[in-house]
């Protein structure tokens, strides 16, 4: 299985995210600079890591949304190719229009950082199929731009259609996400944004591996 990893000037994230995709792949990604828009035909998961693209001017995510590269993550998304936006990459493909709401300063004002509960919201999703429905897993944040928000018509579909894969759990939503929303997938569910950084609990050396049946379910490693 192959990934690619996009790298945009300011995200920090992208090695921690390359080093979890080539434990979990048993290969390197291929890494995608913004200003390329050649992503490899064997491609079958596109990450975009967090971090802070353009030092979070405009808004988190803007300016990146609007680079080369981001065209090519379209047409891939369009032709059913996984993606996965952790943290930054949930802001940038909020603001590519590839997933609907917003994501608002945190309600506290302040950068959070710390481990948070989540649960699979969702365990039927391209990216979840690898917990069980309702399960309880670790992960950590680190953000002050993740409040979930979306209007109240977006927000039933996203519930109704079992877009949402993952929430706060346990009372750690840390930032004042509406309906405890961490992670979402898009109405085709081949696109998953979500607040929560899962690349860095993926094997014991990290605390835990919580994380990474993430990504062995987006690249079909488990049985969905
Ligand atoms: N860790 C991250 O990706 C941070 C995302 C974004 N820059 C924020 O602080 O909200």
């Amino acid at each position: 299985m192959k990934a690619a990893v996009l790298l945009l000037p300011g995200l920090n994230r992208d090695r921690d995210m390359i080093a979890a995709l080539t434990n979990i792949c048993g290969q390197a990604p291929q890494t995608v600079w913004q200003t390329e828009t050649g992503i490899d035909d064997d491609v079958d998961l596109i990450v975009i890591p967090g971090g802070f693209s353009y030092g979070d001017y405009l808004r988190c995510g803007a300016i990146a949304a609007r680079m080369p590269v981001m065209k090519a993550v379209r047409e891939k998304a369009e032709k059913g190719v996984r993606v996965i936006g952790v943290c930054n990459g949930f802001q940038i493909l909020v603001e590519a229009g590839l997933l609907p709401g917003a994501l608002m300063r945190n309600a506290s004002l302040k950068f959070v950082c710390r481990e948070v509960m989540l649960e699979v919201t969702n365990a039927k999703t391209a990216f979840t199929g690898g917990y069980s429905q309702g399960q309880i897993i670790r992960c950590p944040v680190a953000h002050h731009d993740g409040n979930y928000f979306a209007d109240s018509a977006t927000l039933g579909d996203l519930e109704a259609n079992g877009q949402v894969a993952f929430r706060y759990a346990n009372g750690t939503n840390p930032n004042g996400s509406v309906n405890d929303i961490a992670g979402i997938v898009n109405n085709a569910g081949n696109v998953l944004g979500m607040m929560p950084h899962p690349e860095n609990l993926i094997e014991s050396a990290h605390g835990g591996d919580d994380g990474r049946a993430l990504f062995e379910s987006a690249l079909g490693l488990v049985a969905a």
